[in-house]
């Protein structure tokens, strides 16, 4: 009964982010960087995946996070997932890139669901300020925005509430 958190990052945020994630939810294992992931079926032995995952490459239809993860989004696909609880955070600039927040959280998404995963760890968009994110579906996210930019101050408080809802969504955390 195992959960995984994985991460890739370019200036170190989303590992950061991704350790301190850890401290609310201490019965995961700890973070570990995707790109040292040799073989993908790792993520078939577990019950849940939590993963974070920064935008760089602003408005790009695909391969949106510039990280370890864009040249495994096709491989994800191919795994047989169902069953397994998937839940996203993402980091970006909702001040500067305001038009295209945390946009890569939707494309890691879509291919965990093409696996077959049940994605869980929804946040409302209510309580965010931006103009537009290719990860809205609805009134929601599909995953946790963070904004160690230009929010850094609610970044604790945004995780430990979403800590809780997974400890909800995921039973393998409880
Ligand atoms: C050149 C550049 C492009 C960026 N593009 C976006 C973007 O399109 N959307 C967004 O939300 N954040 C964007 N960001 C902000 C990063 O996602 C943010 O700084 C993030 O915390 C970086 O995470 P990392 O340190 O784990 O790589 C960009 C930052 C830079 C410097």
């Amino acid at each position: 009964m195992t959960v995984g958190i994985y991460y890739a990052t370019t200036t170190g945020k989303t590992e950061d982010v991704a350790d301190r994630l850890h401290n609310f939810i201490s019965s995961a294992e700890s973070p570990k960087d995707v790109s040292d992931v040799d073989d993908l079926s790792e993520f078939e032995g577990l019950d849940g995946i939590i993963c974070g995952i920064p935008t760089w490459n602003t408005g790009a239809d695909e391969e949106r996070s510039g990280t370890a993860w864009d040249s495994i989004l096709e491989d994800i696909g191919e795994l047989s997932l169902s069953g397994k609880k998937v839940a996203i955070f993402g980091l970006g600039d909702s001040s500067t890139y305001t038009e295209n927040y945390c946009d890569a959280m939707e494309e890691l998404h879509s291919y965990f669901k093409k696996a077959g995963a049940e994605m869980v760890g929804y946040v409302n968009k209510s309580s965010y300020t931006f103009d537009e994110s290719k990860s809205v579906m609805g009134e929601s996210f599909c995953g946790l925005p963070l904004d160690e930019d230009s929010e850094s101050d609610l970044t604790d408080s945004r995780l430990e509430t979403w800590a809780s809802q997974l400890k909800g969504e995921i039973p393998s955390l409880g």
